[in-house]
């Protein structure tokens, strides 16, 4: 199911700021280098919005759960100040060796922390008293509930954390749909909703998309 029409996509694509040249390589690259796989990266605009947000924010510190080849913490790290950093956590050598040359080349590996180990690991180590001002979450999807709770438990009030995919091409409107990661999304969905530390709006930002700021 489209979430939104693919005429609006590609309007609201040709109304927002565009993505500059290194973007455009880095997607064009990566649809080369991984073929299906190029459909995890987030779109333009979704890049866009997330720079947006972190700028709205004011965020210093920040994390993000599923890297990929770099895109989305290109967007992330561009809305960091220069003393800013950004926790960046995947399990794959290959796809971040191609986000590594990319931060390279964008001007912001030096605010960027790559961590390969699975980022249940990665976050459950960190201290409990760490603050984190942002947070984005675009890996498997059952480890959304584990990756939601490190990262709210370390959020500063007024702090966003901001799920991908959270429509799964509408699969989460109909319990027919029973593979792991549709059932996961769903009990997140509820579970976001209820949860009393924030204030969460759903948005139909390509798959979905909720943001979560803490009361
Ligand atoms: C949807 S892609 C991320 C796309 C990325 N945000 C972008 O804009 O290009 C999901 C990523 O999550 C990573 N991943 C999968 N399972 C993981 C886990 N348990 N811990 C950390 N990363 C994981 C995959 O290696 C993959 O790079």
């Amino acid at each position: 199911m489209d979430i939104v029409n693919p005429q609006i996509n590609e309007y609201v694509l040709a109304h927002s700021s565009p993505a500059d040249d290194l973007l455009r390589e880095l997607a064009a690259e990566t649809r080369a280098a991984t073929g299906d796989s190029a459909g995890m990266q987030i779109s333009h605009d979704e890049g866009e919005f997330l720079t947006m947000l972190v700028r709205l924010v004011g965020a210093k510190r920040a994390v993000e759960v599923g890297v990929f080849t770099g895109y989305s913490s290109i967007c992330i790290a561009r809305g960091l100040p220069a003393d800013g950093h950004l926790l960046a956590c995947d399990v794959s050598e290959e796809w971040t060796s191609v986000a590594r040359r990319y931060w390279d080349r964008a001007g912001v590996a030096d605010r960027i922390e790559l961590r390969i180990a699975p980022a249940t690991e990665t976050l459950r180590a960190l201290p409990t008293d760490q603050v984190i001002d942002f947070a984005f979450i675009d890996a498997d999807k059952v480890g959304y509930p584990v990756y939601y709770e490190e990262l709210v438990s370390r959020l500063r009030p007024g702090g966003l954390i901001v799920l991908d995919n959270v429509l799964r091409g509408g699969r989460v409107l109909d319990p027919a749909f029973d593979h792991e990661a549709d059932i996961a999304m769903r009990k997140m969905n509820e579970t976001i909703v209820r949860d009393e530390r924030v204030d969460a709006v759903m948005l139909p930002v390509r798959d979905g998309v909720t943001l979560a700021r803490k009361r």
